[in-house]
């Protein structure tokens, strides 16, 4: 979808290239995160693909077409452009704002009025409250949603978002992480993102590329595969501590082979036998309640096979019990996880897995 080939860029009176010649892919529909220090290029590397920067030597695919050829204009239009600034302008209503694109393209009002509509609703913003708004009337998360939706708004294939939820307080910019994470599993868009923020990468990333100086490419893989197994020494101290257990907040229990469990209604008792699955005690509809046994006044650890091996191994610290029962959303029991079971799932360092 996206294709960098040798690309560099020299700033005049640079010694160094910003960018010295640098090959990278992005598939169509995944979100690759340019992760790396200050200073080493994101920035330019992501001008570069809508030619706000254009390059000293090499060439920029998109779809096959090389982008240099493409008139700017057009080239903006397939592509949007997401900035921690937002960018918004003052004087215009929000609605104004969102559908400035649409308007050049020459849509009629009516249809920018729905588009308007549409994008407010996806990015969490009653229309019926902001189009009307003007951006300083918005909260800098508010702000940054309009920025998406405005960037949205021409329906571009491709995305392009620099460190877009750099300057919000963090419980802010967890939401609206969370918000990017449904809104991309909806719309799968192809977008490069800058930040150099590990988590954020982390987690909204499908794969990762960390960037040296020059944007010269250390390690590109999955967030998985760079947490279990860095590529050399800069990866690892640019990741920092704790990358095992980041890298258990992207496991989902339900993916693991999970022990079976029988569960057992009131008014019946576990059979005797030591061997065989381990018995859960449920209410008349099926809820788990707890574990048989000197366990069993105690609170189960639990957690739903949507949550993450982090959540797992979490819940057995908190209930000081080395077993965990998953559970559907109805509390049902799916299974258990013993603290040996999720070792073993973890992927080696350096495996494929
Ligand atoms: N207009 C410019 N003229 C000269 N040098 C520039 C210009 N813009 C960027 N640079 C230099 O190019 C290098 C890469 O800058 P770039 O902004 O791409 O880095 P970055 O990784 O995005 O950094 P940050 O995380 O701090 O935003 C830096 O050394 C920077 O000083």
């Amino acid at each position: 979808m996206i294709r960098l080939d040798k690309v560099s860029k020299r700033y005049p009176g640079q010694d160094r290239a910003a960018v010295d010649r640098l090959s990278l892919d992005v598939r169509a529909g995944e979100t690759v995160v340019l992760l790396g220090p200050s200073g080493c290029g994101k920035t330019t590397t992501l001008r570069l693909i809508n030619r706000l920067i254009e390059p000293t030597e090499g060439r920029i695919l998109l779809d096959g077409e090389d982008v240099t050829r493409v008139n700017p204009d057009r080239l903006r239009r397939r592509i949007g452009y997401v900035i921690q600034q937002v960018g918004l302008f003052p004087h215009m209503t929000v609605a104004d704002n969102i559908g400035l694109i649409p308007r050049t393209l020459g849509w009629d009002k009516r249809r920018v009025r729905e588009r308007v509509d549409h994008l407010l609703d996806l990015v969490g913003l009653d229309p019926a409250a902001f189009r009307r708004r003007y951006p300083k009337e918005l909260s800098g998360g508010q702000q940054q949603r309009i920025g998406v939706a405005r960037a949205l708004a021409a329906d571009p294939p491709v995305m392009l978002m620099d460190e877009p939820f750099g300057a919000i307080d963090p419980i802010t910019r967890e939401r609206l992480q969370s918000e990017f994470l449904g809104i991309q599993a909806k719309i799968r868009k192809t977008i490069v993102l800058v930040t150099h923020d590990v988590a954020e990468a982390v987690r909204l990333g499908d794969r990762i590329a960390v960037f040296t100086e020059g944007a010269r490419i250390a390690q590109y893989d999955t967030p998985a595969r760079i947490l279990a197994a860095p590529a050399d020494e800069f990866v690892a101290s640019f990741l920092g501590d704790g990358t095992a257990i980041r890298g258990l907040r992207l496991a989902p229990v339900g993916t693991l082979a999970l022990d079976p469990v029988v569960p057992v209604p009131p008014g019946q008792e576990p059979s005797a036998s030591g061997s065989g699955p381990r018995a859960v005690r449920v209410d008349a509809e099926g809820r788990v309640l707890r574990w048989p046994g000197p366990d069993g006044a105690r609170d189960l650890a639990r957690v739903r096979a949507d949550q993450t091996l982090y959540d797992a191994l979490d819940a057995m610290l908190r209930a000081r019990q080395d077993t965990v029962a998953v559970v559907d959303e109805s509390d049902r029991p799916l299974g258990a996880l013993t603290w040996a079971s999720v070792l073993r799932s973890l992927p080696a360092p350096g495996g494929a897995s």
